[in-house]
């Protein structure tokens, strides 16, 4: 039997240190309820879905709300999703007023025959599907995307990713299905259109049983330049390499050739964790039976046991504060 884990990350760059305790708790409380949802007879694609969508809800993060802006101000998401039983995929982009393009993802991937859709096809796929587009527009701006965008302007628009901020997870459960998800805003200032990494398989999600599952961050004009998950999963493959040097090897061979860092978060096949990154940092979480473990600064591990009546109670405790903040 392989132990189940929920593996979750909340984007590379560099991320000030203001915004470090938002990072840590947003991504414990998306690991944690990964978690529940695995020990609760909910699939890994539950898993990374319920995961990914506490971190859209959370402004702390560059996906759904609290979304980078591009350079109209707009809020534009890109998100994908992918099951390693099958190798089925959903993946949307330059999705509009949609809180959880992650689940609009996961509908392309079961209620559709294809992979990936985007323009005005997935605006009525998703009114057919019911999910919400706000009305007004805008209301996944937030204050803090707003001053990023200008200081980003005034900056000389030079291709900073920052934090990135993008979020991903990936899970495992004990018959050893891998399931992946990614969900972002991209690049503050891109061009309207613009769309990244994060919806492409093998570039920003990849998830595969028999190698393992994948989520990237970073610079997504470069990773999909090397479709750089599926580099690392297919180094495993034929190299027989494990996770951590395979990332290691496929990074440095992607920002030896050109301009651009990233990070990923994933698991092998028998549930190893692999948490790279050449960017300064990687917001990382996950939770494995009572272990949950998380950080931010290089090299940064932390680690908290809770006890079993703590573990339900806590996350309800917590979800229920983000849902009063959101409103
Ligand atoms: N922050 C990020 O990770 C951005 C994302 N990879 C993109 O290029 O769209």
């Amino acid at each position: 039997d392989i132990e189940p884990i929920v593996l979750v990350h909340g984007g590379a760059g560099t991320i000030s240190e203001d915004r470090i305790p938002g990072k840590y708790r947003g991504s414990k409380l998306a690991a944690r309820v990964g978690y529940l949802v695995l020990m609760n007879n909910g699939t890994v694609l539950d898993a990374v879905e319920e995961a990914v969508r506490i971190m859209e809800s959370d402004s702390n993060f560059n996906a759904g709300y609290g979304s980078v802006l591009n350079y109209d101000g707009d809020v534009e998401m890109d998100a994908s999703i992918m099951d390693g039983a099958t190798l089925k995929a959903g993946c949307v982009a330059g999705v509009r007023d949609v809180l959880h393009p992650i689940t609009l993802a996961r509908r392309v991937m079961d209620k559709t025959r294809h992979n990936f859709l985007a323009g005005q096809g997935l605006v009525d796929f998703t009114k057919e599907q019911g999910i919400e587009i706000m009305y007004p527009p805008g209301q996944l701006v937030t204050q803090y995307a707003k001053d990023s965008l200008d200081r980003w302007k005034q900056n000389n628009e030079k291709p900073s990713t920052g934090e990135g901020g993008t979020v991903g997870a990936v899970a495992i459960d004990r018959f050893g299905n891998i399931a992946a998800a990614t969900s972002t805003g991209g690049l503050t200032g891109k061009l309207p259109g613009r769309v990244g990494d994060t919806p492409i398989i093998g570039a920003g999600t990849y998830a595969d049983n028999l190698i393992g599952g994948i989520s990237a961050t970073g610079d997504g004009d470069t990773i999909m330049k090397v479709s750089l998950v599926y580099d690392i999963l297919k180094r495993m493959e034929y190299l027989g390499d494990d996770m951590i040097k395979a990332s290691e090897d496929a990074l440095a061979a992607m920002s030896g050739r050109l301009d651009g860092t990233a990070g990923i978060v994933g698991l092998d096949a028998n549930g190893n964790v692999a948490i790279v990154c050449n960017t300064e940092q990687i917001s990382w979480a996950y939770q494995r039976g009572q272990t949950i473990a998380y950080g931010v600064r290089k090299g940064e591990i932390i680690e908290e046991q809770l006890s079993e009546g703590e573990m339900m109670l806590d996350v309800w405790s917590i979800l229920e504060q983000l849902s009063a903040e959101y409103d």
